[in-house]
Parts: structure tokens; sequence; C-alpha cells
């Protein structure tokens, strides 16, 4: 019998009481199963604050301590009732921070974080968590074992803080280490090098941890538990009367991770859709006892009447406009420019070009860099450098979009009347996804105006 892989999040695990959310759903399942476990809500952040403030002062080691204690001891006392549990999962609990604590010691006293040392620190919210939540699952009577992604070993490609999985030497590992009929909790976020350091899947990586695993045991779905309705036409954050999409294919759901929709890891969908494995959107806050999707993502495309599914915005696009009479047409410009940028291990996320401007799409924790590398170039042909980081994108995604007339016209009607001034315009890149660039003032207003256009 294939396995199903579960993940569950921070957005799942932000009271202590949430625990028995997942205990239930677990249970609701009733087979043999791998759970793949997040930090706790914000304990990420928190922890990447700590580095910095241990490196300062010593005494914030004690005081990280002494948090992530209590909020354990708080969710343990809340989630056992049998003492010997209490104590047994307490115990445990404390020799894993025990082991953070010191990590912490060293970087306080060599003043620095070494990237290796970062992500083994980082990793360390997820493994408290799959800690205790194996322990909850057991002192329920459930057959249930932790599974740390070194047993397995998980291989990534052991690039530090955003690594990939090597699914060729990954797969067969994987099978072994979860191969009983009993249900393992992964910590997500994680896995190692070839040479067994700990290798972070980047921020938010517990879906694509999730995937991985998924993929590599050729699992019957991943299922993802979130506390959204599923996969919606806009983030609920953000619009008042949000449409559940009850399907997407792999591409819409690949694009609208990609455009910034947070509910999915832009990674996620990659390795499932290769060997065509759903991906199934649960909501936590509304289980009933029924394990069925609200979303379902895979291979099948629709196309449905008003084209577009769902809209979506990221922040993290900024603009390198290098101008220049005549640059578009002169050779050798772009690629002098790209070497230079890749050579700072700087990804160019699109290129978009007229006669007298080529415009880079870069990621904003780039952009200064990349300027300043541009500007030591001393390309002739480029007269002005302009770095535009206050915009933002915003990408429509849906299947049959370059296909059906009047959509285009809609959308920009719409942001016209709400006096919204497009800054560039991208089509026909992908067959499901077009994107435009706003002023970031008018992000939230332009969300609100292609979704009431569309889905009121
Ligand atoms: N199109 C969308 N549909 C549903 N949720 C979305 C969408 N876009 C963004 N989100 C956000 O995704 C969040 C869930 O993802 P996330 O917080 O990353 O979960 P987790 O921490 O469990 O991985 C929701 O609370 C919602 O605000
Ligand atoms: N805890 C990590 C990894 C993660 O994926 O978390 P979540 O599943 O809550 O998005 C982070 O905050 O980046």
């Amino acid at each position: 019998m294939k396995k199903v892989v579960a993940k569950f999040g921070g957005s799942n695990l932000k009271k202590k009481e949430d625990i028995q959310k997942l205990v239930r759903v677990i249970k609701a399942y009733d087979r043999p199963m791998v759970i793949v476990v997040s930090a706790f809500y914000g304990i990420t952040n928190h922890l990447i604050q700590a580095m910095d403030d241990v490196k300062k002062d010593e005494s914030n080691i004690e005081k990280l301590v002494r948090f992530l204690r209590e909020l354990k001891e708080e969710a343990i006392l809340e989630n056992f009732d049998d003492k010997d549990w209490q104590d047994r999962t307490l115990n445990a609990v404390q020799s894993r921070i025990k082991e953070l604590s010191r990590y912490l010691t060293g970087i306080h006293y060599i003043g620095d974080v070494p990237e290796f040392v970062e992500d083994v620190i980082l990793s360390y919210g997820e493994r408290l968590s799959s800690l205790v939540l194996t322990s909850i699952l057991q002192s329920n009577g459930i057959d249930a074992e932790e599974a740390l992604p070194e047993q397995m070993p998980l291989v990534t490609d052991g690039e530090f803080g955003n690594a990939t999985v090597d699914f060729e030497i990954s797969s067969a590992n994987v099978q072994k280490r979860l191969a009983e009929n009993k249900i393992y909790v992964v910590p997500g976020f994680y896995g190692v090098s070839e040479q067994g350091k700990v290798t972070l899947l980047g921020r938010g990586g517990s879906d694509y941890s999730a995937a991985a695993i998924a993929r590599c045991l050729e699992a019957e779905s991943l299922d993802v538990w979130k506390d959204v309705d599923g996969f919606m036409s806009a983030d609920p954050k953000l619009v008042k009367s949000p449409q559940r999409i009850t399907n997407l294919s792999y591409a819409e759901a690949a694009e609208l991770s990609y455009f910034g929709a947070s509910i999915l890891h832009p990674r996620t969908v990659e390795p499932l859709k290769e060997v065509g494995i759903p991906i199934h959107i649960g909501n936590i806050d509304a289980f009933d006892g029924s394990v069925a999707p609200r979303t379902v993502v895979y291979g099948t495309e629709t196309v449905t009447d008003c084209i577009i599914k769902s809209v979506t915005y990221s922040d993290d696009f900024c603009i390198l406009k290098m101008r220049g009479p005549g640059v578009g047409l002169k050779k050798g410009v772009l690629a002098k420019v790209s070497v230079a940028l890749d050579r700072a291990g700087i990804n160019i996320k699109s290129v978009i070009t007229s006669q007298i401007v080529i415009n880079l799409l870069l990621s904003a924790k780039d952009i200064k860099r990349a300027y300043s590398i541009v500007e030591e170039l001393e390309l002739s042909s480029i007269t002005e450098l302009i770095a535009s980081e206050q915009i933002s994108t915003i990408a429509v995604v849906g299947e049959g979009l370059l296909d059906r007339p009047g959509v285009a016209g809609r959308l920009f009607m719409a942001l016209a009347r709400k006096d919204i001034n497009v800054q560039m315009i991208v089509s026909g890149a992908s067959a499901v996804a077009s994107y435009f660039m706003v002023a970031k003032d008018d992000r939230d207003s332009a969300i609100e105006a292609i979704h009431d256009e569309f889905f009121k």
C-alpha cells in the first residue's frame, strides 16, 4: 500500500492546544503514514533573532533556553494527562534544547555564525516540534516514531540556507528508513549534504521537505494542512470574499507560489509534478472528521468561465534598469552583465528589453549588490542605471489565459478605474500566468480591484 505524506506547518501550530487538532487529523487517516512537521508559529524567526542576540551577550542563551523550555512545558502539560509521559517528554525536550544551547555557546565565543552552524541552529524549531508530536501520538496509543532527515539521510546539494534535495541519492534511503507500517514524524525544513552537514531548504521550506519525501516514497498524495479553506482566489488576508479553487493544475499552482502565494512553497510542485503525485490542501480549522481535501493540485488542466483562478502578489521582484541609446540592440551587453551577476551568485528572474533599456528583474535581496556589480563593469553603452525597489508584482493565473480575448482588457480597465498606474506588463512567458508591476502603495487596491472584477 502506498503511503500518504501529510504536512503540518506553523499555521497549524499557533497555540498549545493546536497539537490536539493534529492528533485528531492523524487519527482520522487511520493508516500508516509520514507526517512532516514545522516549527511552532514564529519560532524560526525567534531563533534568527536569538543568534544575533547571543553573539553580543552570553546571557541571551539562557533567555532563549528558558523561553523554549517554558513554551514546550506548557504544550506538554496541556497535551499529556499521564505524569510519566509528561516527565519523559520533558526530559527529552530538555536534552534537545541543551544540544541547541551548545551551538549557541559556540557562536557566542567565536562572535560569528558560520553558515553551517546557522542551518543547524534554525533546524531546532522543527526538531522540537517533531519530538513533542511523536511523544503525544505515542501517548495516545499510536505506533509513532520520530525519523530525522540525517538518519535517512535526505541528501541535498549541500547549499546552506537554500538546498535542493538530490532524489537520485535520497529515494532509496528514505524508502528504507520509512519502510515500516507505522506513523513516522519527520522534522521539515532541512536535509543534509553528502558530507552530513545540515542544510536548510529555504524559508517556508517544510512544504518542499514534505514534497521531497512524498517523491522519494512515490506516495499516494502529499496532504498539506493549512489554516485556510484550500487554495483561494486570493489571499484571504487581503480580500473580503475569496472563493475556494477546488482544482488547480500543477502549472497554475507552481506559478501562483512563484509569484508569492505563500500557501505553498515555490518548490513544492516540481518534484511531484514529474511523477504525478497529487497535492491535497486541507483546512485544519474546519476539520470535521474527514480528510477529504479542499483543493486538489494535479495534472488536470481545467479552463473556467472567468479564466482567472487566482490573483497573487510578490514584493520580491525589483527592477534594475540599464538605459542607453540602442542598448537593446548592442551585442554582448546582456552577456557581460549576466556573466558578472552569475559569478556573484545572483539569479536573474526575468529580462525585458526595448531599444533603449534592458530591464532585469531581480530578487529584493540582490538588487543593491547587482547595481554595484553592473556599475563596476563601466559598460559604455549604459548611460543610466536605475534600481526600482518600491514595486510590487501582481500575477493573475489560470489555464487558457493566453487564448481567451478580453481578459487583459478587463484586468487593466479594473486598474484604470482605481487610477492605478501599471509600470510594466509581462504576458506570454508562461501559458497560465501574466504579471505586471505597480507601485508598492497600490498593491492592495490593485489586488482588490482585480478580485472584484473577476470574482464578485
Ligand atoms: N491564494 C491563497 N489561498 C489561500 N491562502 C493563501 C493564498 N495566498 C496566500 N495565502 C496565505 O497562506 C497562508 C498559509 O500558508 P503558511 O502560513 O505558509 O502556512 P504554513 O506555515 O502552515 O506552511 C494563509 O494563512 C494565507 O494567508
Ligand atoms: N519553520 C520554517 C520552515 C517552514 O516551512 O515553516 P512553515 O511550514 O510554517 O511555513 C520557516 O519558518 O521558514
